[in-house]
């Protein structure tokens, strides 16, 4: 990619107050005394400006429990294939590489920003649909919020994401805020995806020439290849759960982390899944059963409530016992400002401060749930300090039995400068920076290399307790 043209969208859009308060996050006293203020500035720019374009690759989790890496790669690369016969252009087949360091991992370079034209026949989807299409999707009925007024099947349009939610509904055209995610056919008439008594399902528009070209996932090889970021993968290695253990992860829908846990234990043991939400406990089921995977059980349950003193009825659900999992993953519900491509969001300051209250309690609850001798992930896909160093600054003067440990695989930075931690705690922590790397003119970086440092911010720490 070229650095002139990293920048094809506006940096993200971000409430003034939420802004002034990142700025203050990435420009703290630590940090300026360390890089002074001009690096500082800079790479709070570079952050705003990556976080609303997609990461330069797709990462695909393979399922190593049921077959070799190379044998997944090959079925992989046949399937894709086969999705290139239906398009027109003679092109090179898609480049698949496994990734040097983690044994279950495919990397798949994305083609982008292409050079694509805009037409005249214009369709809207929704913020969340166009980041999926600028992923690799295609857009799928609900997505859609406004259409060409006698757009029929078949009918090429170019599809433009509204940042901010302010187009009406069915509408058949929309001024306001919006970027251009690509050219697509549609599959349905305007009619079937808005005159409809039940809402139109499946996919409405078929990208054919998007603005980032990556493989389209949906339905292919489902058992074998799960769709996941980078960081998110790294976070089952670094917990290493072993065949035989009981593990809990306390925030577990979808269950992407979930499915991962149980393959690398080869589903032997138990694997326990909480989620507060009912039917995202079904995408829990769903997922660990397109995987064959048996050994993971999920339950709907708030998790600032799993530990109990009083012995329980139930056997195997929760609440548990104090000390009843050799390892625990909180993978915590967070602010989400690392996710990537994010053009705008709408939340306020004091939504994003509501999260590490509720972080500290899960993590409370994680600590005492853990036997002795076990090891305790804690991970976010945020970038403020308040929800990763600051939350381990606190865990380790509020638990004396927790000790920081180092992680295997270390590929994303260290943690960063604010939170009073030292050079050597910094160390065990791993954050990806996505702006550390942002408009670094090094086109020829391998695959691996670029896949490692374009990511969506995120954070671990990984913790034993004594
Ligand atoms: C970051 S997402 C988890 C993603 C998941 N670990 C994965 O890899 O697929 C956080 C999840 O925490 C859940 N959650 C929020 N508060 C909770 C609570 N008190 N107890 C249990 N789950 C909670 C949310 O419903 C959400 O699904």
């Amino acid at each position: 990619m070229h650095s002139g043209e990293m920048s094809v969208f506006p940096k993200i859009s971000l409430k003034p107050e939420v802004t002034g308060y990142l700025r203050n996050v990435f420009l703290n006293k630590e940090v300026l005394a360390a890089v002074g203020p001009q690096e500082a500035e800079s790479r709070f720019q570079k952050l705003l400006a990556c976080l609303s374009h997609p990461p330069s690759s797709t990462c695909v989790r393979a399922s190593t429990h049921l077959a070799p890496l190379e044998d997944i790669r090959l079925s992989l690369e046949e399937e894709l294939k086969k999705q290139k016969c239906g398009s027109s252009a003679e092109e090179p087949s898609v480049q698949i590489a496994p990734h040097p360091r983690i044994t279950d991992v495919l990397l798949l370079p994305v083609d982008g920003p292409r050079a694509v034209e805009r037409l005249s026949s214009e369709l809207v989807v929704d913020a969340q649909c166009g980041s999926a299409v600028l992923r690799g999707a295609h857009v799928f009925a609900p997505g859609i919020v406004a259409s060409p007024k006698y757009m029929k099947a078949g009918d090429m349009v170019s599809v433009f994401s509204d940042l901010e939610g302010r187009c009406t509904r069915g509408a058949t055209r929309f001024q306001g805020n919006k970027v251009f995610v690509g050219n697509g056919v549609a599959e349905m008439d305007r009619s079937a995806i808005f005159v409809t008594e039940t809402p139109a399902r499946g996919v409405g528009v078929r990208m054919v020439d998007p603005l980032y070209k990556s493989p389209s996932f949906d339905g292919v090889l489902p058992s074998m290849v799960f769709l996941q970021n980078l960081p998110s993968v790294v976070v089952g290695h670094v917990l290493a759960p072993q065949p035989g253990e009981r593990i809990l992860d306390m925030c577990a829908a979808p269950g992407g982390k979930t499915c991962h846990i149980a393959a690398l234990m080869g589903d032997k043991g138990e694997v326990v899944a909480l989620d507060r939400i009912r039917n995202k406990i079904d995408r829990i089921r769903q997922n660990a059963q397109t995987l064959s995977l048996q050994s993971i059980k999920a339950f709907r349950f708030n998790s600032t409530q799993a530990v109990s003193d009083e012995p329980t009825q139930e056997a195997e659900g929760p609440p548990f016992p104090p000390e009843s999992f050799d390892r625990v993953l909180l993978d915590a519900p967070c602010s989400g400002l690392g996710q990537r491509p994010n053009m705008a969001s709408t939340w306020s300051l004091k939504e994003i401060c509501s999260y590490p209250p509720l972080q500290r309690k899960l993590f409370q609850a994680a600590v005492r749930l853990l036997k002795k001798g076990g090891v305790l992930v804690y991970s976010t896909c945020t970038v403020t300090l308040s929800e990763n160093e600051e939350q381990v600054a606190w865990a380790l003067s509020t638990f004396p039995c927790l000790s920081l440990q180092p992680q295997e695989p270390h590929i994303g930075s260290e943690g960063m400068l604010g939170a009073g931690l030292s050079p050597e705690q910094l160390r065990l922590l791993q954050r990806f920076s996505p702006e550390l790397s942002w408009e670094q003119t090094d086109t020829a970086a391998s695959l691996a290399r670029r896949a490692d440092t374009d990511t969506i911010g995120f954070f671990i720490a990984k913790f034993l307790k004594t």
